[in-house]
């Protein structure tokens, strides 16, 4: 029978954690915080969950709790105890777990069977540069900057002057839904129309993310009916809504629309470093298993910053060998053109360089921002130092000059 195996980071007294471990492999399958007098062992030990590990950090005190050292936990479930969804796996390896004091979920393995029952990135990494034809280097995404509250002409305007940029995609900001002077439909069609005007101009083609929103009930029927207008990819803050959510999404073959996955709100239970879910796991595995081609999340350097190490377990986890297709990573917020350098280095030419103020900030527009972060990607991969290329780049060297 195949199992499910969830590693946790606890802290306690050394020596505790064998005791911890079994309290919690019993009581997130058979058992409860007393011995039920019903239990009955045989029929309920294929039920049980198994300690598969435990690992002591004597060198990694509580900060706060100088008695308390740091320890990671495995244990494994059998599937028999729960359904082949996320919903199901979650509440079984963290429901009231997650509700019992400082226990933080690192991951979670599947073994082959069980990641089957996933669909993964329907276009993936190499599907989207297909979109495109852009191969060989990171793509560059920019973001609707203050349209709440404008109307459709404003949005198209500044569209325009983003795909004029040479961005390879715009995306919906994360709190533009839907509304009655930019409604959703109207969205897609008018940026249709802005964005096949200027590939006919430049022969560039620039993709528009749309943020599908609204109840959970409309989502389907509204985008199928996205992609019945010709949109081009779906922005989705999918962890306000809940993985499953997204998956079902990514399932259905009459959207098969790509999917960007925004971290909106999952700040709330991956921040703590002694509650929640691990970023990694959270936006990157969790994520990509559900569907996302593409995943969002703070970059170790800009102005809502995830730590180093997290950031980039989290790209390493949306594009490691797999069954499924890897998801494009996408380290976010804050980024500016200086930091182009670094973003490569980091994430590599498979990721995707995403900016709302470092495009639009610019003194030269939306255009020139994008102008300048193209630039900066072809320099590095030019091996050509930023200061250097900006001497010939002057959107470039503007950017440079304003941001550092
Ligand atoms: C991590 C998500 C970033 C995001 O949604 C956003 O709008 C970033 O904007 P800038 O920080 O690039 O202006
Ligand atoms: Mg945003």
């Amino acid at each position: 029978m195949s199992r499910l195996t969830a590693s946790y980071q606890v802290y306690g007294q050394a020596g505790s954690f064998e005791k911890k471990a079994e309290g919690i492999a019993l009581g997130l399958t058979i058992g409860s915080w007393t011995d039920l007098p019903l239990l009955e062992q045989e029929q309920l030990k294929k039920h049980k969950g198994h300690v598969v590990s435990v690992e002591e950090f004597p060198q990694s005190p509580h900060p706060l709790k100088p008695d308390a050292i740091k320890a990671h936990i495995k244990v494994s479930y059998p599937s028999a105890n729960f359904s082949a969804d996320l919903p199901a796996i979650l509440t079984t390896v963290f429901g009231k777990l997650s509700l019992d004091g400082e226990v933080r979920l690192l991951d979670i393995d599947f073994e082959e069977g069980l990641l089957q029952q996933f669909p993964g990135p329907r276009f993936g990494i190499d599907g989207i540069r297909g979109l495109l034809d852009v191969h060989g280097r990171p793509l560059v995404m920019s973001i609707f900057k203050g349209v709440i509250g404008r109307d459709i002409d404003y949005l198209t305007a500044q569209l325009r002057q983003q795909a004029l940029g040479g961005v390879d995609l715009v995306k919906d900001d994360e709190i533009l839904f839907d509304n009655p002077l930019t409604p959703f439909e109207q969205r897609i069609t008018a940026a249709k129309q802005v964005l096949h005007e200027v590939y006919s101009e430049t022969g560039h083609r620039t993709l528009y993310a749309v943020n599908l929103s609204g109840r959970t009930s409309q989502l389907r029927d509204k985008a199928r009916k996205a992609r019945e207008l010709g949109a081009d990819a779906l922005l989705f803050n999918v962890h306000a809504y809940g993985l499953d959510v997204l998956q079902e999404l990514a399932e259905d073959d009459e959207i098969a629309l790509p999917l960007m996955a925004h971290p909106a709100f999952s700040g709330a239970f991956t921040s703590s470093p002694f509650y929640g879910v691990a970023a990694p796991l959270a936006l990157g595995k969790l994520t990509r298993y559900a569907g996302a081609d593409f995943s969002l999340f703070p970059s170790p350097y800009g102005s809502v910053a995830m730590e180093k190490t997290a950031a980039l377990a989290l790209g390493e986890q949306l594009t490691n060998d797999s069954l499924l297709k890897p998801t494009f990573p996408v380290p976010s917020a804050g980024i500016h053109p200086g930091l182009v350098p670094l973003l490569i280095n980091d994430f590599g030419i498979d990721s995707i360089i995403n900016a709302g103020g470092g495009v639009h900030g610019h003194p030269d527009g939306a255009a020139g921002g994008g102008k300048a972060f193209r630039q900066a990607v072809d320099a590095v991969l030019q091996q050509q130092s930023l200061e250097d290329a900006s001497t010939q780049q002057p959107e470039l060297k503007t950017a440079l000059e304003l941001w550092g």
